[in-house]
């Protein structure tokens, strides 16, 4: 990856957001509690069809930090991408030429997958400093920064991602990335990043997710 192009982990979120604001087309959804962006036609269609093949190929049961006891809390699968995949390494270099997060400071590239009735509800994407299993997820790399998903297709009906604070419901498109900061411009973590991937109705969803740390990965 070319490290010129990378601006830091996202803890300092300003530089981010503005690298992402010089891209056209780009939209940013207006509000005070948040940073959040929209790109339409941000991955060309062969990519996202390319990409749910390699999903189709290794997904299973999504899981979660800090089970609260619902297991119908995310119901959707989620396969993990190889990084030596040409897919994957096309996505990855675009995310970093968008957004200018420093990919060793990123998650593996992971897939997730919603048939009719699944869901993500709400939660935020860092982790709760009290949880039980904060210093498992995060001792090495720290919490989360910002997070960068992409729909991969556009289902019959359902699967919007919904974010309260913002009252703000994005629709899933093709090819569509959204991106925001899980920190307040001082860097602590923003619970109005609270947002839920809402039921498929009809047909089939997949996204891609990109999670982004303080320190770099692994
Ligand atoms: O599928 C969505 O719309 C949201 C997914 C999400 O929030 C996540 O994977 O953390
Ligand atoms: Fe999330």
């Amino acid at each position: 990856m070319p490290s010129s192009l990378s601006l830091g982990s996202g803890l300092d979120g300003a530089p981010i957001a503005e690298r992402i604001l010089s891209h056209h087309g780009v939209q940013r959804i207006p509000s005070p509690k948040l940073t959040l962006f929209v790109q339409r036609d941000f991955l060309p269609p062969e990519l996202c069809t390319a990409l749910i093949a390699r999903i189709d190929a290794v997904r299973r049961p999504s899981t979660i930090a800090d089970a609260n006891g619902d297991a119908a809390y995310r119901t959707s699968e989620t396969g993990d991408l190889a990084a030596d995949d040409p897919v994957v390494i096309d996505t990855e270099a675009r995310l970093l030429a968008f957004t200018g997060l420093d990919p060793t400071h990123g998650e593996p590239l992971q897939g997730q997958r919603y048939a009719v009735g699944q869901e993500f509800k709400g939660h935020t994407d860092y982790f709760e400093p009290q949880g039980i299993d904060y210093d498992r997820y995060c001792s090495v790399a720290g919490n989360r920064t910002w997070t960068a998903m992409v729909y991969l297709n556009s289902p019959e009906a359902g699967g919007a991602t919904r974010f309260k604070a913002a009252d703000k419901i994005i629709q899933p498109e093709r090819g569509k990335l959204v991106c925001w900061n899980n920190r307040r411009p001082d860097g602590s973590l923003n619970p109005a990043t609270l947002h839920q991937g809402m039921k498929v109705r009809s047909g089939v969803k997949y996204v891609i997710t990109k999670w982004y740390r303080e320190r770099p990965w692994g």
